[in-house]
């Protein structure tokens, strides 16, 4: 059995940054598995390229959600090097302070802000905050775009809200073009600015095409891997940890396969039980973003650019040639946080805008724009209460797990997402942007009751893409993970990756899933 002295499963956003970290020093020898391929295709580098990728079979996990109701959608994380760092939006938050301080505050010693913060500062290379010793993340802000995305900032600020050049200065209600995983017109995953730049180091294997099928436990130890890879079953030995990067649904999945979750679930599945957990694979958060949108008149914004063959030729060739236009730009353009009620003591929900709007969506085709002139703005709660779950139905990570997501059933949840819509009506009511509206086309004006308006939250939004908590932190000993994020009852395991947050972060997840691996890193290795 080929030995290393740390095993990493999932060269996603996490994985890249252990990768990074934990091969930094030269005597250890590290182990990184990835279940998809290289992340070399084209539109994994063109920022609007993903929604090609995210249809794909080869480079993207196609997963079923039950939403409320029995509704049914598809859940997509990315499968290749860089994991969903190399499909997603792109749009970049660092998680507000104090939902970091609350971390803290609930138990997890050292995961509050005045910890976070320095960790930022080493990864981030951003212009809008320039310093002495840049980090590996090249971060742009997405400014320049379509006239309308000025008079939606206008919008905002006519709500009240400050404009801001970086959403992540400060905890007030703001609005400014959104801050992106970009730079020179360039998606930059977790694997460009982490694992690329280290791979020919000596000590570092990365596996590709190589799908762990279960941790091997011995004598209440993590041992080593089995991983399945070009039909072979291998063993692969750790010396000293195995660490689960394998993402929020992938990693509660690994751990149930090996028998540790739920007894009941395991037994029904199939699986020896190893250790009854009955929190790996609960308390499930994920956003979910309700849409507005409008037709405008004339021909403005980028559905008129994008809807059609020879407008997206004409992007192709503009993003080609000089790394410009709507396809350099992330999924959209301008974003706010705000308060849905005077009450609320800081923003407790965030919007997202763009000068284009989606057409209904149609089974097994990528997103599709409108023919006509149109805007969207999603809206969500910002730290969503409601719990879903997560459970394997058969012995082996080749099945998918069954997902059941309960968006919008806790009553905080309702409120704030009922309240925030109403304002997110409001912004687009008055001032320059409603010159060019001609109708509400989603939801529809009539829709308007509180009851009406979940529904429709449900029946036209979107996933927010952000699930957590799967195996979330805690210092309880139901907790999955302690704060060292250490597997409870199991020696030598750890879970690094979206999974460990106990609850959502202002915002998008992707920066603060890299700063939370950063920092366990120096868990792993001692140095705090
Ligand atoms: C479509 C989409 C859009 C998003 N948009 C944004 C956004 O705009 N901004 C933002 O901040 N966040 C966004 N996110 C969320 C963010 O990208 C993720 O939360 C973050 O990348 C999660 O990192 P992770 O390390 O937990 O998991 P991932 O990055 O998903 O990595 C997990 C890796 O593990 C691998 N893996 C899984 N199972 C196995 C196995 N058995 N063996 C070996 N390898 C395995 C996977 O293939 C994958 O590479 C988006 C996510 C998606 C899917």
């Amino acid at each position: 059995m080929e030995e290393f002295d740390y095993v990493v499963v999932g060269a996603g956003t996490a994985g890249c940054v252990l990768a990074y970290r934990l091969s930094a020093d030269p005597t250890n020898r590290v182990l990184l598995v990835e279940a998809g391929g290289w992340d070399s295709s084209l539109f994994v580098r063109i920022p609007k390229g993903f929604s090609k990728l995210m249809d794909g079979g080869s480079t993207t996990w196609h997963y079923a959600a039950t939403t409320n109701a029995g509704r049914r959608e598809r859940w997509q994380r990315g499968r290749l090097v860089g994991g969903s760092s190399s499909i997603n939006g792109m749009i970049y938050a660092r998680g507000g302070p104090a939902d970091w301080d609350a971390l803290a505050e609930r138990g997890n010693p050292g995961w509050g802000w005045h910890t976070m913060l320095p960790v930022y500062q080493q990864i981030e290379d951003h212009p809008a905050r320039p310093t002495p010793d840049p980090g590996p993340l090249r971060l742009s802000t997405a400014v320049g775009t379509d006239d309308l995305c000025e008079e939606m900032i206008a919008a905002g600020v006519g709500q009240g809200l400050r404009r801001t050049d970086d959403l992540d200065d400060g905890d007030d209600e703001r609005i400014g073009y959104t801050t992106a995983t970009i730079s020179a017109g360039r998606r930059v995953s977790a694997a460009d600015a982490f694992l690329h730049p280290v791979r020919d180091r000596p000590n570092l294997t990365v596996l590709v095409r190589a799908t762990v099928q279960r941790v091997l436990v011995v004598e209440g130890r993590a041992v080593g891997v089995r991983v399945r890879r070009a039909g072979q079953s291998v063993d692969y030995r750790a010396r000293a940890e195995v660490v689960l990067a394998a993402g929020a649904i992938a990693s509660p999945q690994l751990l149930q396969v090996s028998g540790i979750g739920p007894g009941d679930v395991l037994r029904s599945a199939g699986v020896p039980v190893l250790l009854d957990r009955p929190r790996v694979g609960a308390g499930m958060r994920e956003h979910r973003m309700a849409v507005l949108q409008y037709r405008l008149a004339g021909e403005v914004g980028y559905n008129p650019l994008l809807n059609n063959v020879v407008g997206q030729s004409l992007a192709a060739l503009r993003w080609l040639v000089a790394r410009r236009g709507p396809l350099a730009l992330p999924v959209h353009d301008v974003a706010a946080y705000l308060r849905s009620t005077p009450e609320a003591d800081r923003p407790d929900a965030h919007l997202l805008m763009a000068p284009f709007s989606a057409a209904p969506p149609r089974p097994g085709r990528a997103l599709e724009l409108e023919r006509q002139a149109g805007l969207m703005c999603l809206g969500g709660v910002t730290r969503a209460r409601s719990e879903g779950s997560l459970e394997i139905t058969a012995p082996t990570p080749q099945t998918p797990p069954r997902i059941t997501v309960n968006y919008l059933t806790d009553p905080y949840d309702r409120a704030v997402a009922v309240a925030t819509f109403r304002r997110m009506r409001e912004f687009f009511a008055s001032g320059p942007i409603a010159r060019h509206i001609v109708a509400e086309t989603v939801p529809g004006p009539a829709v308007r009751t509180e009851r009406d308006l979940l529904d429709a939250a449900l029946h036209h939004g979107y996933t927010g893409y952000h699930a957590v908590g799967t195996c979330a932190m805690g210092p309880d000993d139901a907790d999955v993970v302690d704060p060292e994020l250490r597997v409870r009852g199991v020696d030598g395991l750890r879970v690094v990756d979206a999974s460990v947050l106990p609850t959502l972060v202002a915002g998008w997840i992707n920066g603060p899933v890299a700063a939370l691996a950063w920092r366990a890193a120096d868990l792993i290795l001692g140095k705090v």
